[in-house]
């Protein structure tokens, strides 16, 4: 079984949960290309709202109902993929560039789903790196103060956000807290969003070697 196979697999489960009259929010990166994929195949009376320009392109170009966001204040569902997702729902985002939409459509929403291959599902998050999006006019003030709490910080070179501003990518975490750390990314200026989710994903569905699992925040107790 491919990674390529398993993600479509968790993102065929993610489907059925998508109902008539829903607005839904479609996520980015290769997992989410295959929900917009299934979406555009099954053709759901739904509207969707997106979380970058190459997914409401891809929804737009299939003919899904593609709605903008800065009219819209909450969403019935969102459908994302992960690069790392772990037993307590945390999750890193963003090697697609898109996590400062993917996180504001998340809180949004009534409920975050993330969908992924079994490579992303790790113990505890912080070996991936940790995207942080960043006001220009800031790149460099920010990069010093990142240099604290990442032992390499790397700049995306050429990758401008969907919202005019910059990536620098945190590699090796000097502090393996996840709650610390989003805390001390999120406390500089000039930072405008970063890729960790503490609290936005309700539920997680994993497809691992044909084997489709499902984490749930309620089951947690948390
Ligand atoms: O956060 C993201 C984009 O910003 C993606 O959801 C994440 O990088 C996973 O991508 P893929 O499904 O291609 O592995």
């Amino acid at each position: 079984m491919t990674t390529d196979t398993d993600k479509r697999a968790a993102a065929a489960a993610a489907v059925e949960m998508v109902r008539d009259g829903m607005l839904v929010g479609l996520g980015t990166g290769s997992t989410a290309a295959h929900l917009i994929a299934l979406l555009v195949d099954r053709r759901p009376a739904i509207e969707v709202v997106a979380t970058s320009e190459a997914s409401a392109r891809a929804a737009r170009e299939g003919g899904l109902v593609v709605r903008d966001f800065a009219g819209i204040s909450r969403v019935d569902l969102t459908i994302d993929g992960a690069d790392e997702i772990d037993s307590m729902l945390v999750a890193v985002k963003g090697a697609g560039g898109a996590m400062l939409r993917e996180k504001v459509v998340a809180a949004a929403s009534d409920r975050m789903v993330v969908i992924a291959d079994g490579s992303k599902r790790v113990d505890r998050v912080g070996a991936a790196k940790l995207p942080v999006e960043v006001l220009p006019f800031a790149e460099r003030f920010v990069a010093r103060a990142l240099a604290g709490l990442f032992e390499r910080v790397e700049k995306r070179e050429g990758v401008e956000t969907d919202n005019g501003n910059v990536i620098l990518d945190g590699h090796g975490w000097r502090d393996a807290d996840p709650q610390r750390m989003a805390a001390a990314v999120a406390s500089i200026p000039g930072v405008v969003g970063h890729g960790l989710f503490l609290s936005e994903v309700d539920a997680a569905i994993i497809a691992e070697d044909g084997v489709v699992t499902r984490l749930e925040r309620r089951a947690l107790g948390r």
